[in-house]
């Protein structure tokens, strides 16, 4: 392990995730914002990414050109969009850095690049970095281990802020796959994400998502098992970003040591 400050840079740091991030690696004794990364074209190119964060000037000025900072860097945190997600892994695995993928939405496709990427990158990908959510899911899934298809329905309720672009949110898809890994199934071939008009009675074994949009909410996740007269509920409740960037620098320092190859925030935490 080294003992110098990891050398992070932040893509999307203008974003809400890029200047919370921003801001909690400059509070972090063993991580430095060696870099941060805008979109070509962006108005915050050249600009200070402390004042962007309002930390006030931190000697970092915001760049359009991701590989000449990630050669000289350690790790990337990235939670920006698919699109920009899969191009920071190639350019991640090319520099030999670590690649911390809080981004959502991603589409196969998508995974499947991020996946070859990892053949020579260190990457930590999860759709939630806080530690409520994801030991949220390991009761997820015992829940849905110890309650059984015939009796217990399984439902994914979600709220996020109105800016928010996809849908379930990252979260409420790692939270159906906890639930579906509890009940021994795949997800992809028991989900019902959409219910409109006449829908006829639930089938069993169903794993439902809701999702709720508006104002400024962070991140609300519910996992209600539904049964006969009861119906058990594990919530988590997100009020500040904080507990999502202090998550990915984790993981950056957890992944500086390890081999190439795709990690979840589960490794990073001992829950696997
Ligand atoms: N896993 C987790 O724990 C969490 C995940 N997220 C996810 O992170 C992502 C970002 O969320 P949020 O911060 O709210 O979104 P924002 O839209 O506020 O921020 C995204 C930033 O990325 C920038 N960006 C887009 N494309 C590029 C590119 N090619 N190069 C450099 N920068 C780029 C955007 O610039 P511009 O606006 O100019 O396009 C913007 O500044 C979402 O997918 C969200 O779901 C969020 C919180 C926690
Ligand atoms: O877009 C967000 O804001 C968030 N996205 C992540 C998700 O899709 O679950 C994590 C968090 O809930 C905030």
């Amino acid at each position: 392990m080294s003992g110098k400050a990891m050398k992070l840079v932040v893509v999307g740091a203008a974003g809400r995730m890029g200047q919370t991030l921003i801001r909690t690696i400059h509070a972090i004794a063993g991580a430095e914002v060696f870099a941060a990364v805008e979109r070509e074209g962006s108005p915050f190119v050249g600009r200070d990414a402390g004042e962007i964060a309002g930390l006030g000037p931190i000697g970092v000025a915001v760049t359009d050109k991701p590989l000449e900072a990630f050669v000289e860097a350690e790790g990337v945190l990235d939670f920006t969009t698919p699109a920009a997600t899969v191009e920071f892994s190639g350019l991640a695995a090319q520099a030999r850095i670590v690649h911390v993928i809080g981004t959502t939405g991603c589409s196969e496709a998508d995974e499947e690049r991020i996946r070859a990427a990892a053949r020579h990158a260190r990457i930590v990908k999860s759709g939630n970095m806080s530690l409520g959510v994801n030991l949220l899911g390991v009761l997820a899934e015992t829940a849905a281990r110890a309650l059984g298809p015939q009796d217990w329905d399984i439902e994914v309720l979600e709220m996020h802020h109105r800016h928010k672009v996809d849908a379930p949110s990252g979260t409420a898809l790692l939270l159906g796959q906890a639930a579906a890994r509890g009940r021994g199934i795949a997800l992809a071939e028991h989900s019902v994400r959409v219910r409109d008009g006449h829908t006829g009675p639930r089938p069993a074994g169903a794993i439902g998502f809701a999702t709720l949009r508006g104002g400024s909410v962070v991140g609300e996740h519910s996992v209600l098992i539904a049964g006969e007269g009861e119906t058990v509920t594990l919530s988590h409740s997100a009020t500040d970003r904080s507990i999502f960037a202090r998550g990915a620098v984790q993981a950056a320092l957890w992944a500086r040591d390890r081999k190439p190859g795709l990690y979840s925030m589960l490794d990073v935490l001992g829950l696997n």
